[in-house]
């Protein structure tokens, strides 16, 4: 039975190693990383009346990252109307149309590396829906087959923004392909668009953002510090967690606000989040996780991200990291070792 099971893996494993160099190398192809963050601060404010939440937030990118591989196959607007009819009739839900003129043919094959496989349908997946969004916003009209792999190592509903972090190197691998300049305005404008994390994708580092966490306020000084993420097998709703949130608000002490102002560097940011208490509401595990890193790494270097299910813990070493992802995993948790970074979305040089 084991002999079995090793064999199927080896030929699955053959079989995209072959996929991916066919569908990806090549003229046209382009590879393209997307980062993980955690929110340093995330002091959220009053609730606005379009239902989203005032929020001042200082988010550092992690070295953890999705791979997002982008190719481009022209097509004519015939070919592209029968193979989304034929992707419908069979049932497809890798595969969606968008575009001004329903000229792009989008097919994202999602590689799951988090050992947590969800599915998600490409007319969900915020990589489509910001192909779909830059096209309409630049008036792309020409028919093309918009091939997606996306290879995920960030776990969803953690707080880590990587479904944000993949729509944002969409946006940028796009870009560059459509001949759009690097600042384009229409590339933030649909970042912003696309959801409150996006934007800090584009730029990447350190950065403090307000509005609802979309506009970028400044840049500061980014760290390499080491980090151990650890997420229960549960995620959080971001939604869930703003609505408990409105049924006990928690204001934001003075002082934090001071802090941040003052932080030129990601090492000042005293570490707050004044959501984590709705999402410790939702999913009581977020305690014991918290607790169990605090007892080994003092609790002011612990803080959920964002909405979670993912906290995090700053470390002295690489080393350090490590051992407490394999502790972690060992309590059933997932967690991985990583550090800080300054990366961005961005295309990986020379592909
Ligand atoms: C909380 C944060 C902190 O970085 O991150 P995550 O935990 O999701 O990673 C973000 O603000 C989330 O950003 P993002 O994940 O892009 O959320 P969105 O899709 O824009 O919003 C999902 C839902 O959360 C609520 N929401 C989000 C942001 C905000 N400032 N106020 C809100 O009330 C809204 O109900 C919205 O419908
Ligand atoms: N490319 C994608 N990767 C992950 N999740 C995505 C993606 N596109 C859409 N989603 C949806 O967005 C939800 C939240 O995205 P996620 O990346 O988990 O961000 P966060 O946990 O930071 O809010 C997921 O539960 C999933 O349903």
């Amino acid at each position: 039975m084991a002999g079995n099971t090793s064999e199927v893996d080896m030929m699955a494993a053959a079989r995209e190693a072959q996929w991916s160099a066919a569908a990806f190398m090549g003229p046209g192809a382009v590879k393209l990383v997307a980062p993980a963050k955690v929110n340093l601060v995330l002091a959220i404010g009053a609730r606005r009346p379009d239902g989203y939440h005032n929020a001042d937030t200082v988010m550092h990118a992690l070295a953890l990252h999705d791979t997002v591989y982008l190719r481009i196959e022209a097509a004519t607007a015939d070919e592209v109307a029968q193979a989304a009819a034929a992707a419908a009739a069979a049932g497809r839900d890798d595969v969606a149309l968008g575009g001004p003129a329903d000229n792009l043919l989008v097919s994202i094959d999602l590689a799951d590396r988090t050992g947590a496989a969800g599915s998600i349908a490409a007319a969900d997946n915020l990589a489509f829906i910001a192909a779909d969004r830059l096209a309409r916003a630049v008036g792309w009209e020409d028919p093309a087959h918009v091939q997606l792999r996306i290879e995920k190592h960030i776990p969803a509903q953690a707080g880590l923004g990587g479904g944000s972090s993949d729509a944002a190197a969409v946006l940028v691998g796009l870009a560059a392909q459509w001949g759009l300049a690097a600042d384009d305005e229409r590339v933030g404008e649909c970042a912003r668009a696309l959801g409150a994390d996006v934007a800090f994708f584009l730029h990447g580092g350190c950065a403090q953002l307000d509005g609802v966490g979309e506009v970028l306020r400044r840049r500061l000084t980014s760290s390499k510090r080491a980090v151990v993420l650890v997420k229960p097998a549960a995620g959080v709703s971001t939604a869930e967690a703003f609505r408990r949130f409105d049924e006990a608000p928690l204001a934001v002490p003075d002082e934090v606000l001071k802090a941040i102002e003052n932080a030129d560097d990601a090492a000042e940011v005293p570490l707050f989040n004044n959501l984590a208490a709705a999402s410790e509401a939702l999913l009581p595990e977020l305690s014991a996780v918290r607790a169990w890193l605090a007892e080994r790494v003092g609790a002011e270097n612990v803080l959920l991200s964002g909405s979670g299910s993912a906290t995090y813990a700053l470390a002295d070493s690489f080393s350090q990291a490590s051992a407490l992802a394999t502790a972690a995993s060992a309590e059933g948790w997932w967690a991985r070792p990583t550090t800080l970074s300054g990366l961005r979305a961005a295309q990986v040089p020379g592909r």
